[in-house]
């Protein structure tokens, strides 16, 4: 290792108004090392991100760049430096090929200036080859999963020559095999001598993935130590300041009446013939990889899709396909996977975004209670620990992980008779996460029934009654909380006989 940093901060501080996002942080990237960032939601990683990534200027304190201070003028400037960002989901241009996105505005040229497009090929070949990538140079870009979009920013990213690696939150969207396979990418870029900077709020990634760690608490660095003398408990501790209680708080309740029943349930071309039911009271997850048909699944039972054979009836009662209108009203909620999209109104305060799914219960007269919604909405800040200035601030301003929790609280408060969550604590802290799972343990315990999708196996484990395993649009696998180990529920997930 190099005794200069490639890339560090020096007492770097930076606020948006009143919120200190930063506060005198440093941190030194080396080459040849992969570093982890970690910190719950709102914790300030994305603006240090943001600020090695030339879209943010300090307030006070400096960038440096092997030991020389810099100005970056923006994100050009920092990627003409040799820092490249890897976002949770990359922007290529669809209606290019994965080499054009590769080598866009760099494109090599022939002697009359027009492209080479067999030179970009076989430089594209060779990227993919330093990487250990099977892709195809000349494949469309429209199409590629997020994992390999990933990869192929990746390839971009060398093919710039950068020296400093940086990514967001790379894996949540990612399933396990995909998560394997851009580790090991991530592992030749280091040995290349790369310097990497990693966030993640899966801890056990940190510490598979990286030498060392360095957290922040409230815009504050805490520490920045190796990761071989650290325990899983120890980083949690230097992440939340406090005794986590257990993360899986799961409690027996007694199961009640079937409160929603699938029968037969398929949409041609996406998954077919998936039956099950679940109680009041019962967690049930539904597993499977990224892919399988877990959430076209609950979009379809929640009315957004349609289905185009079989039912789905809340409490004994029948839904029309394709109302979302009427799975409502019978007491049915979908907390989305895609929440930012899906599931926020972002010209809104964070406060409104909270009331708008239960107004009727916040009506006064004709009118809605400000004073009501706005209780409401500190309630739940203060249960999903929300970090915010003022709850009249726009949603946008939320970091990532507290624009999800504004949306879990706007359909737990709306207190259903099913609640189906999709990847329920993605991008989720884990001092949060453990909240949320004493949520849905609490909403099971009033009698609520729950069917939760979760690529987190761990959660699943802990948290559910049953597991229902898809695999390819069909239900594989029945297990109960018994049997349910990580490897009968991965077995029937990639389509092996349990
Ligand atoms: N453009 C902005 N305007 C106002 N406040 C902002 C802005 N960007 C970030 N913040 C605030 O700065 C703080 C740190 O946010 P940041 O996005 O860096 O957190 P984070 O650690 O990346 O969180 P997460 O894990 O949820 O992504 C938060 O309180 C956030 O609301």
């Amino acid at each position: 290792m190099s005794v200069t940093p490639t890339l560090a901060l020096a007492n770097v501080s930076k606020s948006f108004g009143a919120v200190r996002a930063l506060r005198e942080v440093s941190l030194d990237l080396f080459a040849g090392e992969a570093h982890a960032l970690a910190g719950e939601n709102g914790a300030g990683k994305s603006t240090l991100v943001k600020t090695l990534a030339g879209v943010h200027r300090p307030d006070t304190g400096q960038v440096l760049l092997n030991g020389e201070p810099v100005v970056f003028a923006g994100p050009a400037d920092a990627q003409q430096a040799g820092v490249a960002v890897i976002y949770q989901e990359p922007t290529l241009f669809p209606d290019l090929s994965v080499a054009e996105n590769i080598f866009m505005g760099r494109q090599p040229r022939r002697s009359l200036g027009r492209i080479d497009r067999k030179a970009m090929r076989a430089q594209t070949r060779e990227l993919f080859e330093r990487l250990g990538v099977a892709l195809d140079p000349e494949q469309p870009s429209r199409g590629l999963s997020i994992a390999d979009q990933q990869l192929v920013e990746i390839a971009k990213a060398l093919s710039r020559d950068a020296r400093v690696l940086i990514m967001d939150e790379p894996t949540a969207a990612l399933s396990g095999n995909e998560v394997a396979r851009l580790f090991s990418v991530v592992e030749a870029l280091r040995e290349h001598g790369c310097a990497i900077l990693f966030i993640s709020h899966r801890l056990d990634e940190i510490f598979s993935l990286c030498q060392r760690v360095t957290t922040l608490r409230d815009g504050a660095w805490i520490a920045s130590e190796p990761v071989s003398g650290l325990t899983h408990d120890d980083l949690v501790r230097r992440m939340v300041g406090r005794e986590l209680g257990a993360l899986y708080p799961k409690e027996e309740a007694p199961l009640g009446e079937v409160a929603l029943q699938v029968e037969r349930l398929t949409r041609e071309g996406v998954f077919t013939d998936v039956s099950f039911q679940v109680r009041r009271g019962e967690i049930v997850a539904l597993a499977g990889l990224v892919g399988a048909g877990r959430s076209e699944v609950a979009r379809a039972v929640f009315g957004v899709d349609r289905w185009d054979a079989g039912s789905v009836s809340v409490d004994g009662r029948r839904l029309p396909a394709g109302s979302p209108t009427a799975a409502m009203g019978a007491g049915l909620a979908l907390v989305p996977e895609d929440r930012r999209q899906q599931g926020l109104v972002m010209e809104l305060s964070i406060e409104r975004n909270i009331g708008l799914t239960g107004l009727g219960s916040l009506r006064r007269g004709v009118t809605i209670s400000r004073k009501a919604e706005r209780d409401r909405a500190k309630d739940w800040a203060v249960r999903l620990r929300l970090k915010f200035a003022r709850l009249s601030d726009g949603v946008g301003v939320l970091s990532g992980g507290n624009q999800q929790k504004v949306v879990l609280a706007k359909w737990l408060a709306t207190k259903p008779s099913v609640l189906i969550v999709d990847e329920p604590t993605r991008g989720i802290d884990v001092g949060t996460k453990a909240e949320v799972h004493r949520l849905l343990s609490e909403l099971a315990g009033q009698g609520i029934a729950v069917l939760m999708i979760s690529s987190d196996l761990p959660e699943v484990l802990g948290m559910a009654d049953r597991v229902l395993v898809m695999h390819e649009g069909r239900l594989t696998a029945e297990i109960s909380r018994a049997d349910a180990t990580e490897e009968s529920v991965m077995n029937a997930a990639t389509g092996r006989a349990a």
